[in-house]
């Protein structure tokens, strides 16, 4: 990967922005990356999502790590995820917040609309939009609401939609979560599995060990590698300097190709 790579795309979940001390602690790190490399973030919000259901008397439940959504539980979906977009640009500062909805930026189809709703899995990227921000030093935050061919909107998972862009893009992933990388036995953060190939992480969700939302994420970061992403990453959002030793290669879970 040499000193650092070329440019980055980082998927900001939320459990790693729960409170506004993360967020902060986050925003200082990737403001630090983006001084030596391009750096896109794709970010999530399930808990942020979960508030505005529960405020709304709504509900919904996850299957293979996918949120169930019926077009209610979209709206609030959007609703959540837009408002989050606006507080991480305005974190981040020199960032401008996008959703997959704006400029065809994320398009998709749906996945299993009989068993999922409106989930959806990203077709196309808008490549030279972000292309043109960064040239023009800015940072892209890009929420994982994408736009279906309907015109309707379609509630991709965060880490999916990061792996696309970081497909599309060319560019190498960093997921950051809740805990430090994929723990051959989770949740035991002694069993960190440094690298793991493909036919590991087959292993592991056959046996149980990868599951509820390490799976998208997991899958997500095959899919960037195959894709030509040069390398996927795996990482804590809660340490302090975790992101720039995972930009070095020196935290979290690689994935293998
Ligand atoms: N083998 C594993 N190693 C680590 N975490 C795992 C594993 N299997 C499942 N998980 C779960 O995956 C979660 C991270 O995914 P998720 O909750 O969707 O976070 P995010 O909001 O960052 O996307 C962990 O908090 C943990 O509960
Ligand atoms: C289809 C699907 O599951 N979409 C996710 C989108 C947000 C997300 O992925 O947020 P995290 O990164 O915080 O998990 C959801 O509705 O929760």
């Amino acid at each position: 990967m040499g000193r650092y790579c070329v440019g980055m795309i980082v998927k900001y979940g939320g459990n790693a922005m729960k409170s506004p001390e993360l967020r902060r602690g986050v925003a200082r790190e990737l403001a630090a990356l983006r001084r030596e490399m391009p750096v896109v973030v794709v970010h999530g919000g399930g808990p942020a999502i979960e508030r505005e259901l529960q405020a709304r008397g709504a509900r919904s439940r996850f299957v293979d790590g996918l949120r169930v959504t019926s077009p209610d539980v979209m709206d609030i979906v959007e609703m959540a995820l837009c408002k989050l977009n606006k507080e991480l640009s305005q974190d981040l500062g020199n960032a401008v917040g996008l959703m997959g909805r704006d400029s065809d930026l994320l398009r998709g189809t749906l996945l299993d609309p009989v068993r999922l709703g409106r989930v959806g899995e990203v077709r196309h990227v808008n490549t030279d939009l972000l292309r043109t921000l960064l040239g023009a030093g800015i940072t892209p935050v890009v929420g994982c609401v994408a736009v279906a061919d309907d015109g309707d909107a379609l509630n991709v998972n965060a880490d999916t939609a990061a792996g696309a862009v970081a497909g599309a893009m060319g560019e190498g992933v960093l997921f950051l979560t809740d805990v430090d990388g994929v723990y051959r036995q989770y949740p035991d953060p002694q069993s960190l599995a440094p690298t793991l190939t493909r036919a590991e992480v087959q292993g592991g969700i056959r046996d149980g060990w990868i599951a509820g939302g390490m799976l998208p994420k997991v899958g997500a970061a095959l899919s960037a590698l195959e894709a030509g992403a040069p390398f996927a990453i795996i990482a804590s959002g809660m340490r302090p300097g975790t992101v720039e030793a995972a930009a070095r290669g020196q935290a979290g879970t690689r994935l293998l190709p």
